[in-house]
């Protein structure tokens, strides 16, 4: 699975040929991954193996020829923006799940809706609804976290956390980013949700802290230019307004012809994907159906909570080497 970085320029109708849908599923997994119903065309999550890794790549979707994309998501941060219904939230599920099924990941959801991630909320460390005081107090603690983490590879002198290290990735999954930064709360509570977001986008990468967030309102007060670009990974679905598309892509990319305004609002999923390649990509996001998350969720919850049995069960020999460094729990 490879991310197509290559140039391309936007045919009249490239996503006609999002017809052809190709299947990732590994076999023995049809029964927790199966296609699902509604815009039409869907495209199933893929999954390789069941031991995976937030240190492997992760399967997005399929791209206007019908290839699959994965992006490497450790040391990267991904914002997602684009007109309700779009599809945001389907592909922040799909990332959630490859998170949710990798232990060697944790994960700290906010949804200010609930019920957009909720489904994962047995799989998380830390599940924050509509409260902007557990909000910040969530991210403060993740600020901690992060800051402790530095120390640890200060102090081991190495630059970046690896597979099987001390601690494991975190991956923080937002739904709707300017609920918490524009809407609930009071002026200083949504700066400061805002500042702690920016500090570990900005910081977080090294110590294998992951920010995916989503917003419905790509505005430049939301999303502005210092904050964009700060995420390597940018995915901007059908928006009403040129404007708009640049504020998630980067400025000038609607003017060279890859606007998300392009995307017929009928194409629910599809999405502008700049990753490793550095350009647009137009792609379509796999599906998971709500039957399907939710047993996606169950089985990743019950490997969680055994491997939680066999952490506390298993004396560590080096237990007593080992420097309480850092705890995200709820
Ligand atoms: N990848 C996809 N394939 C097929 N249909 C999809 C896909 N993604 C989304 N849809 C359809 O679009 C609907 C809305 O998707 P979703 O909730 O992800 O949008 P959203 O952009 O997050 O909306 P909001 O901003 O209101 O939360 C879904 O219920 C589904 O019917």
């Amino acid at each position: 699975m490879t991310t197509r970085g290559r140039r391309r320029r936007p045919s009249a109708r490239p996503w006609l040929r999002l017809l052809e849908v190709r299947s990732d599923v590994d076999e023995t997994l049809d029964d927790l991954f199966e296609e699902a119903e509604p815009a039409g065309i869907t495209v199933p999550a893929g999954v390789r193996d069941l031991n995976m890794s937030i240190f492997d790549r992760v399967f997005l979707g399929i791209d206007d020829v019908g290839a699959s994309v994965s992006v490497p998501l450790i040391y990267r941060n991904l914002l997602i923006g684009g007109e309700p219904g779009g599809g945001k939230s389907s592909l922040l599920n799909v990332i959630v799940a490859h998170a949710a099924l990798s232990l060697d990941c944790r994960l700290c959801l906010f949804d200010g809706k609930q019920v957009e991630l909720g489904q994962w909320e047995s799989c998380a460390d830390v599940f924050v609804g509509p409260d902007i005081r557990h909000a910040i107090a969530t991210l403060q603690r993740l600020q901690i976290v992060m800051d402790n983490r530095y120390r640890y590879l200060r102090w081991r002198l190495r630059r970046k956390i690896r597979p099987n290290d001390k601690f494991s990735p975190i991956l923080i999954a937002i739904d709707e980013l300017a609920y918490y930064t524009a809407t609930i709360g009071d002026k200083k509570q949504r700066e400061d949700f805002s500042g702690l977001v920016r500090d570990l986008v900005a910081r977080g990468r090294a110590v294998g802290i992951i920010v995916v967030a989503a917003t419905q309102r790509p505005s430049s007060d939301i999303i502005p230019t210092s904050l964009r670009d700060l995420f390597a990974y940018r995915a901007a679905f059908r928006c009403t307004t040129d404007s708009s598309s640049d504020i998630i892509l980067a400025n000038g990319w609607a003017n060279r012809g890859w606007s998300a305004t392009s995307i017929p609002p009928t194409s629910r999923g599809t999405n502008l994907l700049i990753a490793e390649g550095g350009v647009p990509l137009l792609m379509r996001t796999a599906w998971l159906d709500d039957d399907t998350c939710g047993r996606i969720a169950t089985y990743a919850a019950g490997r969680r909570a055994e491997a939680r049995e066999l952490r506390i069960t298993i004396p560590d020999p080096n237990a007593k080497k080992r420097r309480p460094l850092d705890v995200v729990a709820a």
